[in-house]
């Protein structure tokens, strides 16, 4: 024999009940039926049992309605030459609910044994025509009425059954039966003074493991609107699966906190009875669904799903008065639960200085209300303080049988929610160590979940969320090869970046799925307004796990506001030169955020592009070398404009050309200054350890104008046009010597310079072309011959791919 539980949407209309007859027709085997009421039809029960107690007669649309609703799935279900009996049947049950309505109605008054009759009409109703159906299609069907199998005392609303009664009324009723088809409504008992009672959240599945259980049947299969018990909430965790087994112990805890789809009551009658629980999808019937099992698994999970329950109030209870009395525990959970108030999660410190609970934010006006009044004495004498209550909490849980035998665990938890900024405001675990929970924030709740399932689930793939600013030169080709890449990251290393956000300096584009090329593409067009500030509100509203800021601008406003990312955990990565080379105050204090919160702070693209320079020095730094001299040719625009100024072109259109290869800085006049080298000098002493700011370099400019900046691009090319003779003399002059024009970086002694020099052809510094950069460093180690590294030192496509490999650490780090 078997058993099936159809839940409220598996029954909810014709349609629906169909695909059940057709499961159940499929079993070849006697067959126990429980159903729920009608989807939806329990809440509609009850509100209009209320709007008519408080005499409000729209009661009766809503009554309407629940008329409609079995009317309709009885003519969709029943042949036209059998619907007259049953439909007799269906509106004489009918008749008899809306009498009771009226009776509330004039009364004025809802009482918990008329709520139970009110109630029970959901699956009575529903158990009545699935039955019918089925023996229109000519089966030997039978409904029970569940009141006279299942008795209870009289606590309406939640009654408590007798099992002994139960199971021999179960037990005798199926000896002496034979029917292929049993269908019972769910959740309706009896008293044994024969009034109608019902079991309660979950008691349709209660019914059936009753049966289930009385019956020592080997199975029990709950079909419902889901596949099976899931890794975590599917709604809220995309990467959420099917879990294939589970144990009771396991079920259980994820049910408490929050999996919807089994009640705990269902697997009280059946755990003892090592009946198997089968959790299956009417929608989906071929899908394997969730084994609930009373075996052991073999499997080496440690973590079997995760979950969570949002709308917690956290509450403490604390004060010296505390410390040593006996009692006060007892005193205040004695008055919760004289309240009947739910206390969902305890937790107490070993100093027995404060105990720390929830509850449902909905019991937390009362409960501190009634906590309040039963430590009034302690309160007043400043023994104990009165009790403090956090609302827009949740409670978040990682479940599994094998975390009592696993150390690093909790390690594991804890860390995956400290390096996206979760603030943990309680934690508590068990003694079975089955569950490991802990209260955060609401806001938190859905990126909590997702960040522990990606530690416990998905180990292999890693998901960063970018979010891009700048989308000119370099920016737009770092677009391109994350995009091509994407594929191949996953594949081959397991890392899934998303693109979130883009943005120009007006305008951004957001999509918290990942934005596609099209939408990338469709900025300027379409992106929203974006004011100082939002981009940054964006990313903190949206709270993604991994979330790394990508700044491709040359904007002193991005850099200057780095620690705020930090400060909420976002990563930061960023060819932008500002904030290294701004204040020694400032470099620091960014270099300290990224510890403090867990936050990647990587520029590798600082300095000469693509090239590995800042990690080769980050690497000699941390093995114990030390940086004693720097010879450098650091600007590939600068580089490149030397090389091709030839007395061919004027100087003024190698410049142009330099900037429009994308060699130069958004303004050409930041490179022709020297100031670009500058910062970058800067930012190789600070992470060579010297303490230098942006005085203390010496730049000898090779503009004859010297002073004033130049910001307007036409402007200094004008300039530049005036002062042909100027740079044509300092080629001449160099050419004259067999030289070549190099603007170098230094750091000799103690001293940093930039400036331009005649560079003879023995001199490492000659032969190199194009845009390429070059460093020398002399370090300790290196004493003699320096450490060389040459290469492009500028364009949009080496630097994006600097860009492209700094994030690509940051997802290797998270794996
Ligand atoms: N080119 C190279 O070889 C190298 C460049 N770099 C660095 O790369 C950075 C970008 O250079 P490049 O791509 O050539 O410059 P571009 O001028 O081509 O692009 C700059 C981008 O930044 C955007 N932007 C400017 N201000 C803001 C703001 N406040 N908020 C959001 N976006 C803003 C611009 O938007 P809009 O179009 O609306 O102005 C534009 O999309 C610079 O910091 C440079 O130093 C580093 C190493 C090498
Ligand atoms: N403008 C810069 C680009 C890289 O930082 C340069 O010329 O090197």
């Amino acid at each position: 024999m078997k058993i099936l539980k159809f839940g409220g949407t598996s029954v909810a209309n014709a349609e629906n009940i169909k695909r059940c007859i057709a499961i159940v027709e499929g079993k070849n085997d006697s067959t126990i039926v429980v159903v729920s009421a009608l989807g939806g039809m329990t809440d509609l029960l009850q509100t209009t049992a209320v709007l008519a107690s408080h005499k409000d007669s729209s009661y009766m649309q809503n009554y309407k309605t629940i008329e409609d609703r079995h009317l309709d799935a009885v003519r969709a279900l029943i042949p036209v030459s059998n619907q007259a009996s049953v439909l007799s049947n269906v509106i004489r049950q009918l008749n008899e609910l809306e009498t009771l309505l009226q009776g509330c109605f004039y009364l004025g008054e809802l009482s918990s044994k008329t709520k139970d009759v009110i109630f029970s009409f959901g699956e009575r109703l529903s158990s009545f025509i699935v039955s019918e159906a089925f023996k229109a299609r000519g089966k030997n069907c039978v409904r029970i009425d569940s009141g006279n199998l299942i008795k209870t005392n009289n606590r309406y609303g939640r009654a408590v059954v007798d099992f002994e009664m139960s199971d021999r009324l179960i037990q005798d009723y199926f000896r002496e039966n034979q029917f292929d088809i049993y269908v019972m409504p769910g959740f309706v008992a009896e008293s044994k003074d024969k009034q109608i009672t019902t079991l309660g959240r979950g008691g349709s599945d209660y019914t059936a493991a009753i049966v289930a259980a009385a019956l020592h049947l080997s199975e029990l299969e709950i079909w419902t609107d889901v596949s099976g018990i899931y890794t975590a909430n599917p709604k809220v965790v995309k990467q959420a699966r099917v879990i294939e087994q589970i144990s009771f112990q396991e079920a259980m805890e994820l049910s408490h906190f929050g999996a919807k789809v089994l009640y705990p009551s269902a697997i009280e009658p059946i755990l003892p009875k090592k009946i198997d629980l089968y959790i299956k999808n009417t929608f989906e019937p071929e899908s394997a669904g969730s084994r609930v099992t009373h075996c052991s698994l073999d499997d080496d999970r440690i973590v079997r799903g995760i979950s969570n329950v949002d709308n917690i109030a956290l509450m403490t209870l604390e004060g010296p008065g505390m410390v040593g009395v006996a009692g006060i525990s007892k005193r205040l959970f004695e008055v919760l639960a004289k309240q009947d108030i739910n206390v969902v999660f305890i937790t107490q410190a070993s100093s027995e200085h404060s105990i720390c609970f929830a509850v449902t934010s909905m019991d937390a006006m009362r409960a501190e209300q009634v906590i309040n009044e039963e430590f009034e004495f302690e309160i007043s004498y400043g023994k104990v303080r009165a009790v403090s209550v956090e609302l827009g909490m949740s409670i978040v849980a990682i479940v599994g049988n094998n975390i009592k035998s696993h150390q690093g665990v909790s390690g594991k938890m804890f860390s995956a929610l400290g390096r996206n900024n979760i603030n943990i405001c309680a934690i508590a675990q068990g003694a079975s160590e089955r569950n490991i929970s802990a209260v955060i924030l609401e806001k938190d709740a859905k990126k909590a979940l997702n960040v522990l399932h990606e530690a416990f689930f998905e180990e292999v793939v890693v998901q960063v969320n970018l979010f891009v600013m700048g989308v000119g030169n370099v920016g737009g080709k770092f677009i391109e090869q994350v995009q091509r890449q994407k594929l191949y990251l996953r594949e081959h290393l397991k890392i899934n970046l998303r693109l979130i956000a883009v943005a120009n300096s007006t305008q951004m584009m957001v999509n918290p799925e990942g934005l596609s090329d099209i939408e990338v593409s469709e900025l300027k067009a379409k992106g929203q307004v974006m004011q100082e500030g939002d981009f940054l509100r964006k990313i903190t509203e949206l709270n993604l796990r991994n979330s790394v800021l990508v700044d491709n601008t040359a904007n002193e406003t991005v850099a200057m506001s780095y620690h705020a990312y930090l400060r909420n955990s976002i990563g930061i990565v960023t060819c932008n030169k500002v904030a290294c080379s701004s204040s020694m105050e400032y470099y620091k204090s960014l270099k300290s955020l990224s510890k403090k919160y867990s936050a990647s702070f990587l520029y590798e693209t600082n300095v000469g592009a693509g090239l590995p320079i800042i990690d080769t020095i980050k690497n000699l730094v941390a093995s114990g070398d030390r940086i004693l001299e720097i010879q450098a040719v650091l600007s590939g625009s600068l580089n490149f404009i030397f090389n091709a100024y030839d007395g061919g072109m004027p100087f003024v259109e190698v410049v142009k050309k330099a900037k429009e290869l994308g060699y130069t800085e958004p303004n050409p006049y930041i490179d022709l200054s020297g100031v670009d080298v500058k910062r970058k000098l800067l930012i190789l002493l600070r992470e060579s350890g010297y303490f230098f700011e942006d005085v203390d370099i010496d730049v000898q400019s090779f503009l004859p104008h010297g002073g004033a900046a130049i910001s307007e691009e036409g402007e200094l090319y004008t300039a530049l046009e005036s002062q042909e003779d100027h740079f044509s003399q300092l080629l001449k002059a160099a050419n004259d010597k067999g030289a070549k024009l190099r603007v170098v970086a230094s750091f000799k002694q103690g001293k940093a310079e930039v400036g331009l020099r005649e560079i003879d052809q023995l001199h490492p510094f000659y032969h190199l072309e194009g845009k390429d950069n070059i460093v020398l460093f002399y370090t300790d180690r290196y004493k003699e011959q320096p450490l060389l590294i040459k290469g492009a030192g500028a364009g949009a496509e080496v630097t994006a791919s600097g860009i492209f490999a700094d994030v690509i650490r940051i997802a290797n780090k998270l794996n």
